[in-house]
């Protein structure tokens, strides 16, 4: 039988014009593009070059015109604060043009950047499309970093405006977000004229006039603002991703190319269109967020879900087939830490079992890797496909997919399927070769990526192209390992820098290294992420003390873990830190993480040729084992 996956594949790479052409028939265009890629100043590739269209217009506006502003965008759904409602598209039309008017009325131009640091409520996706509408570039920063954390964002981007809430709401309570707001501003280079506050009633925050301004009084006199005719290639947003330094990095999508990736991938792997309910559980801070709880269901004239409550705890683990059976979800997105949380929870699946799910066609898995065990304990309580899938904050959408709404494939446990069409996936070995069936290597994707996908990073077109583009010059380096099997489904197994992911969150272990030695008390650092039954991995810092440290190990213990939150936020759930007398290190000075990885994990690992003094790794090995890794009994000191 024809696999129609495979041919789609084939033709985008062989003529990827005629492909994406074809593809960019979904979007409204101003003017319609007739160079459709322009390689002409390689490696930068631009697609859709002398197309102009608008993102906001495409996600709202022509939904309004075409008779369907009745119809639900937004569904809000808050389970802590109780709060729900639903907002149609002519409601989420009314408030874009009203606040992309207050923006332009503040001095927002096109180009100019805007940070937005906000919780998942409809303003934030209000503040993400009125940037769209007028042309200026947006940066979400996640609510779960700390200030310091959203000062180097600031000073990177330099925006013109910042959005924020007084508050953002998790389980255990309020987190209010305008003091890490101020506190952001306070450290930073960079400043700015006005900050518009979402002053919720949950939290009433202290606002500093005349640069700060309530968000809804503020609109009141507002005007409206109209689309802003941009090129395709003008930046929608600036995305900061964790690098291996301390410095994140500014991923840049552009608008006309992102349009029409999102669009032909909610059709063809998440087989969602006009008037499906489509529901990624996950945060407008990342990635997912930005691609698949506001751009690519409004571009597709979906209603999307924005749940500001977890998995489980909000109130149970019953949680999301709940909000599916009440608002018909069809398609479902989530990270494999939340079924694992929820599978810890009921791991009979009772709570699966109280709920109507015939609405639900499938359920997506990604943000880390996904264990078979994970794939097929939701598989056989749901009666549902799982599709696990692998992309990443850099291509914006996913480079590996089952095409559910195309021509679904058998599905491995393990594997995110095959290499969706644009992407030319091959699996190299250090000398550039590609290596046969089954065996591993570093994962890449041959140039040119496909629209909507990085165009470079904010103002550093170098970093750009020594993180992603030297190592295999005419390849994209994606920086995970792995391999592709005789079927051509793809493994993803391991990062091949010193990037770790933590429930899904991305982050720097040199992060919380440079943290950890801001400590007095600390001479030296290495953090390595260890395996972890529920996160996937967790940080495990080892420091080094200074000569004539006196503080006793609980004390430092406690102040590092309030250090690490404090610098870098609740996201990086850093727990586990030892002291130990020496790290392990080559004859030049390297430390070796990998190695320390492999003896916390239980891995095999060889004596690495060049260590100065094996017996660091004795010292290593007992510090791990006291704190529950490197095969040995768990104690309670680093763990609790
Ligand atoms: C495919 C391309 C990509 O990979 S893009 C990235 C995709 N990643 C994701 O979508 C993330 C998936 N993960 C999640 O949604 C969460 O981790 C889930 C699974 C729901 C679990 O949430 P939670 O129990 O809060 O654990 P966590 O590890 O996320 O949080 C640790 C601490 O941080 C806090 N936190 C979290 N979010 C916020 C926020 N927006 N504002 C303020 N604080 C936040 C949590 O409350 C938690 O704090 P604490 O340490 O318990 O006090």
């Amino acid at each position: 039988m024809a696999d129609l996956g495979l041919s789609m594949h084939a033709q985008s790479i062989a003529e990827p014009e005629v492909f994406w052409l074809q593809a960019a028939e979904a979007i409204s265009w101003d003017l319609t593009p007739k160079t459709v890629l322009d390689a002409s100043q390689k490696p930068f590739y631009r697609w859709f070059a002398d197309g102009k269209m608008n993102t906001c217009f495409n996600a709202v506006d022509r939904h309004v015109l075409a008779g369907r502003g009745e119809q639900t965008a937004i569904h809000y759904i808050s389970p802590v604060t109780q709060h729900e409602y639903s907002v149609s598209y002519q409601s989420v039309l009314a408030q874009v043009k009203r606040l992309a008017g207050l923006m332009v009325s503040l001095g927002v131009k096109k180009g100019d950047r805007v940070v937005i640091y906000m919780p998942m409520v409809p303003e934030t996706a209000y503040a993400m499309l009125a940037c769209a509408r007028i042309g200026a570039i947006h940066s979400v920063v996640f609510g779960g970093f700390a200030a310091n954390e959203l000062s180097t964002r600031i000073n990177d981007a330099k925006p013109k405006l910042i959005l924020s809430a007084s508050c953002g709401i998790e389980p255990s309570g309020v987190v209010p977000y305008k003091p890490l707001l101020d506190d952001a501003l306070a450290q930073a280079s960079h400043q700015v004229d006005h900050c518009i506050i979402l002053n919720r009633t949950e939290y009433k925050a202290e606002l500093l006039s005349p640069r700060d301004l309530d968000w809804y009084n503020a609109l009141v006199d507002a005007p409206d603002a109209d689309c802003v005719s941009l090129d395709a290639t003008d930046p929608l947003y600036v995305l900061y991703t964790s690098g291996t330094t301390g410095q994140p990095k500014g991923v840049v999508r552009d608008n006309g190319g992102h349009a029409v990736a999102l669009a032909w991938s909610m059709k063809h792997i998440y087989d969602t269109g006009v008037g499906d309910v489509f529901w990624a559980a996950s945060d407008v801070g990342w990635v997912v967020g930005h691609s698949y709880i506001v751009y690519g269901p409004l571009l597709v004239g979906a209603t999307t879900v924005m749940y500001e409550g977890k998995p489980i705890g909000t109130p149970d683990a019953g949680a999301f087939w709940r909000i599916i059976e009440q608002k018909q979800v069809r398609s479902f997105f989530t990270a494999p830490t939340a079924i694992r949380a929820i599978k810890r929870e009921d791991p009979e699946g009772d709570l699966i079992k109280k709920f109507d799910l015939s609405c639900l066609k499938q359920m997506y898995l990604a943000g880390e890797r996904c264990d078979p065990d994970t794939l097929n304990w939701s598989q056989h309580h749901l009666g549902k496909p799982v599709i696990d899938h692998w992309w990443q904050t850099e291509t914006g959408w996913p480079v590996a997919a089952n095409l559910m709404g195309t021509d679904p494939i058998e599905i491995k446990p393990g594997s995110p399927a095959r290499a969706v069409p644009g992407y030319q996936v091959e699996i190299l070995d250090a000398m550039g070769q590609q290596v046969a069936p089954n065996e591993s290597g570093n994962v890449v994707i041959k140039q040119p990526l496909p629209p909507g996908t990085l165009t470079t990073l904010w103002q550093n077109d170098k970093r750009y192209i020594d993180s992603y583009l030297s190592m295999y010059p005419g390849y994209y380096l994606t920086g995970d390992a792995g391999y592709i099997d005789e079927d051509g489904y793809l493994y993803i197994m391991s990062r091949i820098d010193d990037i770790i992911n933590v429930a899904g969150h991305r982050l720097s272990t040199g992060r919380f290294e440079e943290v950890l030695c801001q400590h007095d008390a600390v001479a030296e650092a290495a953090v390595i992420g260890v395996q972890d039954k529920l996160k996937g991995q967790v940080p495990l810092g080892l420091v080094v003390l200074k000569n004539g440290v006196t503080l006793s190990d609980e004390a430092l213990y406690k102040e590092l873990l309030a250090l690490v939150r404090h610098e870098i936020g609740p996201v990086a759930s850093f727990r586990l830190v030892s002291a130990v007398q020496k790290l392990p290190k080559t004859r030049s000075g390297k430390i070796l993480r990998a190695t320390m990885r492999k003896i916390a994990d239980n891995q095999d690992y060889t004596m690495p040729a060049t260590i100065e003094d094996p017996q660091t790794l004795d010292i290593v090995r007992n510090a791990l084992t006291k704190m529950g890794y490197a095969n040995a009994l768990t104690t309670e000191l680093t763990k609790s």
